[in-house]
């Protein structure tokens, strides 16, 4: 295919997700089976755009005066893939193409942006969670947000219960890995475009041998915050698909109790096959339908919650969420927090260590939801992350990027990695 046939079909996948609000990922699966003559840099080409797209669809519905999907991919091309009118004037001209541009359309396309665009619109956030992230950021909202809406680099794990970061940086030399930033386990390889091809790090020998795991560097920070080693007792009570569970049982190599708990068995369901290939011995599953089991298994003196959340820190990868959360949805997982904040009390022992983290950059769901939870909980204090980060990651700790002293905010913009949140609290001692 080329580029006008491209640019034609990610407007209908872009029509898809819109009319029938489907989640991206899947209106692009089925959009490649009901097109199979499209081979694989077709797809991946016109998935960049879908996704270029939406990370920015205020801005660049902005630039057109429309956010239909024509619009958006139009304005995408100039943006973000920096072709000029003219080329894309030529473009969709040819046969497939979407067809002749409009004088308004060139127009648009041609005009120089105001400096003093709405955050909403500089930033590409829902003009109702502008409030939020001026709480969070100040003057630095629209910049926030902005990072929060480019491409995101892939950030790999290495297990260090199978191999050493140097290992897994030479098993993956031909897609450029580098280290990742902050973590020692980090491996970074950077966003592909729209002619770089994703690296399907997945297929390779070295994860099957369980080397490493797909996880964002803030994520990774985030287990190491949690301070846990070796013999310890630890539960992971929202352990989902497993991401922060595989790193705990890393930390703890192998000694020690690790449970992983969720509330909804079928987001448990991965945890298995990944626990196996990782080599990890010593976690237990304890799904929402083993009644009391949880309780029974406890008290912990580590219990980690990966809370339920907007997913706001992952609008990089997941750009339709962002324009798909709602303010009922979101006053919901505020509610859900408050709730598994809850539960990790009753497990944690006397003298035990609450982490609590969101990949959530809004203070609703972060500082404001710790400070509820401690003062219900007098018991509870916070553990200044800048002591814990000496501790388990050694050198000097960032700054969090709300400017507080004892959470940390990790963010695109300031840390080069997804937004995260994340609060150690003791209880008592
Ligand atoms: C952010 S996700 C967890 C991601 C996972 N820890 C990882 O690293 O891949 C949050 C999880 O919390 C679970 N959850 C929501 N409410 C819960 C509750 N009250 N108790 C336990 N799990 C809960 C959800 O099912 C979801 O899987």
């Amino acid at each position: 295919m080329r580029l006008a046939g491209r640019v034609s079909a990610a407007i209908d996948v872009l029509t898809e997700i819109f009319e029938r609000h489907r989640p991206a990922s899947e209106a692009l699966k089925d959009w490649g089976k009901a097109h199979r003559f499209a081979g694989s840099t077709d797809r991946h080409a016109i998935g960049t755009l879908v996704y270029d797209a939406l990370r920015r669809r205020n801005s660049l519905g902005f630039r057109m005066g429309s956010d239909a999907p024509r619009a958006l991919a139009l304005a995408g091309l100039r943006d973000v893939w920096g072709l000029s009118t003219d080329a894309i004037g030529s473009m969709a001209e040819e046969q497939h193409g979407p067809g002749k541009l409009t004088v308004e359309e060139r127009t648009a396309l041609s005009r120089a942006l105001p400096a003093d665009l709405p955050v909403h619109v500089a930033g590409d956030v829902p003009e109702w969670l502008v409030a939020s992230y001026e709480k969070a950021f100040g003057p630095r909202a629209a910049a926030e947000g902005a990072a929060l809406a480019q491409r995101a680099p892939v950030d790999l794990r290495v297990n260090l219960l199978k191999a050493e970061r140097g290992q897994v940086l030479s098993a993956l030399e031909r897609f450029g890995a580098i280290e990742g930033p902050w973590s020692p386990l980090a491996v970074r390889i950077a966003a592909p475009g729209p002619e770089t091809r994703n690296a399907n790090v997945e297929a390779e020998p070295a994860h099957g041998l369980g080397w490493f795991e797909v996880q964002d560097a803030g994520s990774q920070v985030a287990a190491l915050l949690s301070g846990v080693e070796p013999g310890m007792k630890v539960a992971d009570i929202c352990a989902g698909a497993g991401g922060k569970t595989l790193a705990l049982a890393a930390m703890m190599k192998n000694e020690g109790t690790l449970v992983a708990h969720d509330l909804d068995r079928f987001r448990l369901r991965p945890i298995f096959e990944r626990l196996t290939r990782a080599g990890v011995t010593n976690c237990e599953v304890i799904s929402a339908q083993d009644k009391g089991k949880l309780e029974a298994a406890g008290p912990f003196d580590t219990v980690v919650i990966d809370a339920p959340c907007s997913g706001s820190g992952s609008w990089r990868r997941k750009p339709d969420a962002k324009w798909r959360l709602t303010p009922k949805q979101f006053a919901q997982r505020i509610k859900d927090q408050a709730q598994v904040l809850e539960k990790g009390f009753q497990l944690a022992k006397p003298g035990g260590i609450i982490l609590y983290i969101t990949c959530s950059v809004l203070p609703e769901e972060n500082t404001e939801q710790v400070a509820a939870f401690l003062s219900h909980h007098k018991e509870m204090r916070l553990v200044p992350y800048k002591q814990v980060w000496a501790r388990m990651i050694g050198g000097v700790a960032p700054d969090s990027a709300d400017g507080a002293a004892d959470t940390l905010v990790l963010t695109p913009a300031r840390h080069d990695t997804d937004g995260f949140f994340m609060a150690v609290m003791k209880k008592g001692g």
